[in-house]
């Protein structure tokens, strides 16, 4: 069954078509990735399934139910969670409250239990916590968990965005490239922590990525996009054989893959 559905998907930016009549499915439990040249409509299509953009017209439906018009928060507390291309860390914060901080969507206490902290919402932030300090340690950088977000490696800062994410307890998890920025060896890391987290908690995982080496490696299914409409889908075999995408893409990404 899919978890996700999209039909007829556009998102229009004045006389710019950044995604154009997109519809595809991601069925329950894959790891898929979404590839394509620079500007061919990845993070808007990531940025319209979370509600940070409204499509101009066409449908998302998530466990059957549209998300079109929804807020991200709300989108959030579905089971929706994603990191970002450029990091959203706060900088002054530790690491560890800023994986609490992606839970806040999921609080139940309001103005009143945050001015008063009730008994009630000193158990929930305790209960937040102790899940933050659990994904903490999932993505290996328990060590990190109290210094502060601006001080750590660039490779780390990522490791946070994917504990925020997997916090809000997410039945799906969109990568907005993971790998940028990665050496040889944290790649080969995050290809492993992508299976563990798959395996662990029984999510659906959505990269977009520009490592081909990567790509190949980790996904089940994989979506090409260019020039906002899909022009491929399927296996990483059929796909990354296809002349189309060749054309498109990989002809343009063989040295990155060399480097991977
Ligand atoms: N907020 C915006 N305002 C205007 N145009 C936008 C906006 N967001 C995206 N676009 C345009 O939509 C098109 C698709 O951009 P998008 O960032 O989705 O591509 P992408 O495939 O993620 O690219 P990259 O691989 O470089 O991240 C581009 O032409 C981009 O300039």
């Amino acid at each position: 069954m899919s978890l996700l559905q999209v039909n007829h998907l556009t998102l229009k930016f004045g006389g710019i078509t950044s995604v154009n009549d997109l519809s595809f499915e991601i069925p329950e439990g894959i790891i898929m990735s979404v590839i394509g040249p620079n500007g061919a409509g990845k993070t808007s299509l990531f940025n319209m399934i979370t509600g940070f953009y409204k499509p101009t017209s066409g449908e998302i439906l998530f466990d059957g139910e549209s998300l079109v018009g929804r807020k991200p928060s709300l989108i959030t507390q579905k089971g929706i969670a994603r990191t970002f291309q450029n990091l959203r860390l706060f900088p002054n914060l530790s690491v560890l409250e800023n994986v609490m901080s992606g839970m806040h969507s999921k609080t139940s206490q309001g103005v009143f239990g945050a001015l008063f902290r009730t008994r009630a919402q000193k158990q929930e932030e305790n209960l937040i916590r102790s899940v933050a300090g659990k994904c903490i340690d999932f993505v290996g950088i328990s060590q990190y968990t109290h210094r502060l977000a601006k001080n750590l490696p660039y490779g780390i800062q990522r490791h946070v965005e994917i504990a925020r994410a997997l916090a809000t307890q997410p039945k799906l998890l969109l990568l907005d490239e993971p790998a940028a920025g990665l050496n040889h060896g944290e790649k080969l890391e995050l290809i492993e922590l992508i299976r563990r987290i798959r395996q662990e908690f029984r999510l659906t995982i959505v990269l977009i990525e520009h490592d081909m080496g990567l790509v190949n490696q980790v996904s089940e299914h994989i979506l090409v996009l260019n020039y906002g409409q899909k022009i491929a889908e399927g296996t990483p075999a059929e796909v990354l054989n296809n002349p189309l995408v060749v054309e498109a893409y990989l002809g343009k990404e063989e040295d990155d893959e060399q480097s991977a």
